[in-house]
């Protein structure tokens, strides 16, 4: 267990009410509401176990069409990262949220858009890992850092001593995720007979190390408290999301999950289907960039994070990698349009609707 003051205020706060209900005590961050309601039972392993494993060595072609056609996301295996730098990322990861909340807002206190900054518990967020909305009800029950790899980008704060190891870790992993995200956006490309690799633009990328705060003893965790398999629980009280329901924008993500703590799932045919760990495994998702510009051929799959009945936090390390600036988006059922305009437009949705509606907001109509 960490120290209590090492989490966000809003973390700390958290009630349950004696008619199950839970709310978040007015001040710190903002106020939470219980996730969505819910729906029937589900068991997952079946489906589960037939998430595609992709062999970056030997990529088998008709694996990556079935996983970026029906699945959008898959595991990578073979992917050439050594381990140590994983369990060495992962380490630093939880090092760095182990210090008192205090001292983690005052090394990231200074930074301005574009640059790395820390946050907790905000319910969306741009590609800079600034809040879009914070007047919002529901909180993610999450902290996080946000690290643009592009040097440019550095404020003087991840030159601080407590993160110079952890920064050149973060390189070093950023190098491997860009070579990656390349090789598999190529090779997608190959399939749909586009160059998707050329979207991809390395100094876009973006390391987002996450913890999910594991939910306090006396709370119900994920409805059914003992049978993490269950994906679409009856909850009567429901635990907060460690991130809400979402698409990626990006061209591709590649998400390095906790050896221990599950809760990453994703949707396939109305069903929440969970990504159990496995260790030394990838997870790879197609964002909706890849999927405007294969004209829907892959798709961006919506997920989401559920904090699970669990003694321990959960510690994520995400790669986003974007097109670069101008590039425009060409394809026959979207509108031209670069990341930018479509960045501006999820913003302006947020802001004006409360949620991002995504792709559909550029989709030709029949008259063009
Ligand atoms: O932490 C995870 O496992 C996934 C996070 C995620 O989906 C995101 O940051 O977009
Ligand atoms: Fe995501």
């Amino acid at each position: 267990m960490n120290d209590p003051q090492s989490y966000p205020p809003v973390f700390r706060r958290r009630r349950q009410t004696s008619n199950g209900t839970i709310h978040v005590d007015e001040g710190g961050g903002g106020g939470g509401k219980p996730e969505e309601a819910v729906t029937t039972q589900h068991k997952s392993p079946p489906l589960e176990a037939a998430v595609p494993v992709i062999d970056l060595e030997r990529p088998d072609v008709g694996k990556l069409r079935e996983a970026g056609r029906e699945w959008g996301f898959f595991r990578l295996v073979n992917h050439g990262v050594p381990e140590p730098l994983l369990e060495q990322l992962k380490t630093h990861a939880a090092d760095f949220f182990a210090q008192p909340f205090d001292s983690k807002q005052a090394l990231f206190s200074s930074g301005g858009d574009g640059t790395a900054s820390y946050f907790w518990g905000t319910p969306i967020l741009n590609s800079s890992g600034r809040t879009l909305d914070k007047s919002a009800q529901e909180i993610n029950w999450v902290e996080a850092i946000n690290l643009p790899l592009s040097s440019s980008q550095l404020p003087a704060t991840c030159h601080h001593p407590s993160l110079q190891s952890f920064r050149t870790l973060v390189e070093e992993y950023g190098k491997h995720m860009g070579r990656i995200s390349r090789t598999v956006a190529d090779a997608m490309g190959k399939l749909a007979s586009l160059e998707c690799g050329d979207y991809v633009s390395e100094p876009t990328g973006i390391i987002r190390v996450y913890r999910y705060p594991q939910v306090p003893p006396q709370q119900p965790a994920d409805g059914d408290g003992n049978n993490n398999n269950v994906v679409a629980e009856q909850e009567t009280s429901p635990a907060p999301l460690g991130m809400q329901a979402h698409t990626d924008s990006s061209v591709v993500s590649i998400v390095l999950q906790d050896d221990q703590v599950s809760g990453l799932q994703f949707l396939k045919n109305d069903v929440w289907v969970p990504l159990e760990p496995v260790p030394n495994t990838l997870v790879v998702n197609i964002g909706d960039m890849m999927q405007a510009i294969s004209d829907d051929e892959f798709r961006s799959v919506k997920h989401r994070v559920k904090v699970k009945k669990c003694k321990e936090d959960r510690i994520s390390i995400c790669y986003f990698v974007f097109p670069g600036e101008g590039q425009i988006m060409e394809s026959s059922k979207y509108k031209p349009f670069t990341y930018r305009e479509f960045q501006q437009q999820v913003q302006e949705d947020i802001k004006t609707l409360g949620f991002k509606v995504g792709l559909e907001r550029f989709k030709r109509t029949i008259a063009g």
